[in-house]
């Protein structure tokens, strides 16, 4: 159920004018009378999988025959840090083992990430969330979610390493098994 009636754009709209005399601009100037406007618009979007649920992204499965791994890399994500309210972006790897007859199609693993990914989000949290939604939603066998992000709250401010990635892992079922999680990660890191 896709139900954002929640999202109040004006109380959006008066916090940005409020943030904005805050900081010591003037919400009145002609470059920001639209800002609060644009942020309230931004902000449904950047923020609407508060407001969407795994199932309806996996609901629509199909009957193939197989129960060996799938894997999709390099699932391009933007999210937004809980603590700073700044972005971190990179790429989900995802990795699972279906049950019989219970594949998804392709574009719903990127469609689950961004589910998870447009919420103010710590990135441990949205690997594993992305992981146990395809364990309860379609009862994958086994999963490997890996997540690799720069985050701009310790780029552009606080302790100002660019270069530092996060990585996180969230494996489940049958990819605990040393084999297949290794068969897995080398599939990740396959040169490109
Ligand atoms: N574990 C985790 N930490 C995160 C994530 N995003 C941001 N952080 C961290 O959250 C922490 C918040 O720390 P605080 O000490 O409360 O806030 P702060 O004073 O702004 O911290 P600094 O960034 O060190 O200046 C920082 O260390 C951030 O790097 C995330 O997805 N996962
Ligand atoms: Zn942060």
């Amino acid at each position: 159920m896709n139900n954002d009636s929640s999202y109040n754009e004006e109380g959006v709209r008066q916090a940005v004018r409020l943030f904005l005399e805050s900081i010591g601009e003037d919400p009145n100037r002609e470059g920001l009378l639209d800002t609060p406007d644009r942020i309230a618009r931004a902000g449904r979007e950047l923020f609407a999988g508060l407001h969407q649920n795994p199932h309806d992204v996996l609901e629509k499965h199909f009957s193939v025959d197989t129960e060996e791994m799938v894997l999709v890399r390099d699932i391009e994500l933007y999210s937004v840090c809980e603590h700073h309210l700044l972005p971190f972006h990179g790429v989900a790897h995802i990795g699972y083992i279906p049950a019989k007859n219970e594949v998804v199609g392709l574009s719903k693993l990127a469609r689950l990430v961004e589910v998870f990914a447009r919420r103010p989000q710590v990135q441990e949290r949205l690997t594993q969330q992305i992981a146990d939604a395809l364990v309860h939603e379609i009862h994958a066998k086994g999963v490997i979610v890996v997540t690799d992000c720069e985050h701009l709250c310790m780029s552009m401010r606080g302790v100002k390493k660019s270069q530092a990635r996060t990585l996180t892992s969230a494996v489940r079922g049958a990819m605990r098994d040393s084999a297949t999680r290794a068969e897995a990660m080398q599939l990740i890191l396959q040169q490109r």
